[in-house]
């Protein structure tokens, strides 16, 4: 798969093992993370990994600062972006199957790197299960349009 990952100061040394634990797996990772600890902004970056996932550039998004949640705000402000936040692989796994989530988002000051390991795992090998959940995602598109 065709992976971006972004991330902000909290976050550049889970992003740097997690990029090589994806390609290892045979994913291609672009990166659009800070690399450095230099105080930064997470809504820069989660903007802008989240307008390569809504332009299709990429298949889906991992998105990662100190809890994950201010990263995943700022994706979910581009239309199409379904980012969630997730702190254990049963999350990781529910959010594709039944939100179709094409972000996927966690806290590097929240969850060690095995965790991290098991969520991306878990998000990655679930599939969307459509049906009745494809309706209620269109019922939150629906509150997206109306703006
Ligand atoms: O939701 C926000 C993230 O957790 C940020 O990574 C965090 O707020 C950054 O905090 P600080 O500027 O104190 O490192």
């Amino acid at each position: 798969m065709k992976i971006v990952i972004a991330n902000d100061h909290a976050a550049v040394e889970m992003k740097r093992e997690l990029v090589s634990y994806l390609q290892e797996a045979g994913h291609e990772v672009i990166n659009m993370g800070t690399d450095i600890a230099e105080s930064c902004n997470y809504a820069e970056y989660g903007e802008r990994a989240a307008r390569a996932v809504a332009a299709k550039e990429a298949d889906c998004g991992v998105l990662i600062c100190g809890t994950g949640v201010g990263i995943s705000l700022a994706a979910n402000k581009v239309k199409g972006i379904r980012a969630a936040v997730c702190s254990e692989a049963t999350t990781a796994r529910l959010v594709k199957q039944h939100n179709n989530a094409n972000m996927i988002a966690f806290g590097a000051r929240i969850v060690g790197m095995e965790t991290a390991k098991d969520i991306v795992d878990a998000y990655l090998g679930a599939e969307f299960e459509g049906g009745r959940h494809q309706k209620r995602i269109d019922l939150i598109h629906a509150i997206e349009e109306k703006g």
